[in-house]
């Protein structure tokens, strides 16, 4: 028999894992998949709550087939319209052809951009609702998180929010579907390199959509990735809060680009030196081999940063001048940073880092250290002097 999975009375989940995509968006690796997530509210109306992404289609309109037992869905709700929740939206109004798709504003123009369709819509505004029978969905615009026609749809009978992208993770549902069905520590990183890439250059957008849910009795959360959150929705909440302000812990994340290991044997000795003045939560990592998105995610966690390059055909070594574009593209905000690296003769590497601190505002705690070729004495004196300073500007900021 088919699973069909209750996540209240009458409202079903009835998404997909992907375990097969190895890069989300075609740019973020996903070593333990992606869950879309759609939901079916099953009353004297039927709606159908977000789709899901056009490759795991045919599960999903089997998924839905079983939860709807030959009855037609009456309202499809479209929080959000990237492809991977709109990709079956077409094949559903094929199946489903009476069906109302509801959208704001700024939901139809893409609706029909990406599908042609410009027909059976129910356009709702700010605080508008839709009854459908015992169930009431209530409907809140969230701009920006993080598309411009992003919305929540809020259930108000039992308190179910379904808020699209916001609350989401990369990772499978491996047979759970709560948050304290699963296994949470496994998941973590995932939860938060999703918000922190995903959602993490629209930290604004998300203080203002918190500010917004925050006086609705939130008894469950549907996002349309990861878990349903119904134990630990306070938790989650916080998370937000806390990663949208740029609120960060002690710590330092070391990033570095060396072709010959020159720049990275002064990351080490940088590294040490922490460590000698009592900074324990260091991450190094190689910028070549270890993808942004997870060095951007160490970024969003500690307050410390230090940035290392060699010198490179007049600037910066390639894998970090991807990292500092990103970095400046998110607008990630609030750093303390320091700047190190090697050169063989005009330099260029530690150059542009200087740029960068200057265009992302981060305060810069101590001169560069520099080296011409191998790090010599001065140049590794300069290293600790780094470490110093940030190892000191972290205690006055944590203590
Ligand atoms: C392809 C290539 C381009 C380089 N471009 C520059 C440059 O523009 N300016 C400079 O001072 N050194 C340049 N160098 C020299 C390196 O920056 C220098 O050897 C440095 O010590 C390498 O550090 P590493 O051992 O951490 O890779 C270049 C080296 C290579 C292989």
């Amino acid at each position: 028999m088919h699973n069909r999975v209750n996540i209240s009375d009458k409202i079903y989940w009835v998404g997909c894992n992907d375990r097969r995509t190895h890069l989300f968006e075609n740019y973020w690796p996903i070593p333990k998949g992606v869950a879309y997530n759609s939901y079916v509210i099953v009353d004297e109306k039927i709606a159908i709550v977000d789709t899901v992404e056009k490759g795991a289609m045919d599960e999903y309109l089997d998924n839905i087939e079983a939860v709807l037992d030959g009855r037609q869905a009456d309202y499809l709700i479209v929080n959000h319209m990237e492809p991977d929740h709109s990709g079956s939206i077409r094949s559903l109004t094929e199946r489903y052809p009476n069906m109302q798709i509801v959208g704001n504003k700024k939901t139809f123009p893409m609706l029909k951009g990406f599908y042609g369709i410009s027909e059976n819509l129910l356009e709702v505004k700010e605080g508008d609702s839709i009854d459908l029978g015992e169930h009431k969905l209530n409907f809140a615009m969230v701009p920006m998180l993080h598309w411009p026609e992003t919305m929540v749809t809020f259930e108000s009978t039992k308190g179910i929010l379904f808020s699209g992208d916001a609350f989401g993770a990369f990772g499978t549902l491996d047979g759970s579907i709560f948050d304290d069905e699963l296994d949470l520590d496994y998941l973590e990183e995932e939860i938060s390199r999703y918000y922190s890439n995903i959602v993490g250059k629209y930290g604004s957008p998300t203080q203002q959509a918190l500010k917004k849910l925050g006086g609705l009795d939130i008894k469950m959360i549907c996002a349309t990735h990861g878990p349903v959150w119904r134990t630990h929705i306070a938790d989650i909440i916080a998370k937000y809060d806390k990663w949208s302000k740029y609120d960060t812990d002690e710590g330092v994340v070391i990033v570095f680009s060396s072709m010959y290991g020159n720049t990275e044997k002064m990351a080490d000795n940088i590294a040490r030196q922490l460590v000698k003045r009592g900074i324990k939560k260091i991450r190094i990592h190689d910028a070549s081999k270890t993808h942004p998105s997870y060095i951007i995610n160490d970024i969003f966690r500690f307050r410390g940063v230090i940035l290392g390059s060699c010198a490179y055909n007049g600037g910066l070594f390639p894998a970090m001048e991807t990292l500092i574009h990103e970095l400046q593209n998110m607008a990630v905000k609030n750093h303390v940073l320091g700047i190190f690296g090697s050169k063989a003769w005009g330099g260029g590497g530690v150059r542009t880092l200087s740029k960068f601190a200057e265009t992302i505002k981060w305060e810069v705690v101590a001169e560069p250290a520099e080296a011409l070729c191998a790090p010599a004495n001065k140049d590794y004196n300069q290293c600790e002097a780094i470490a110093e300073s940030m190892a000191n500007r972290l205690k006055e900021l944590y203590s």
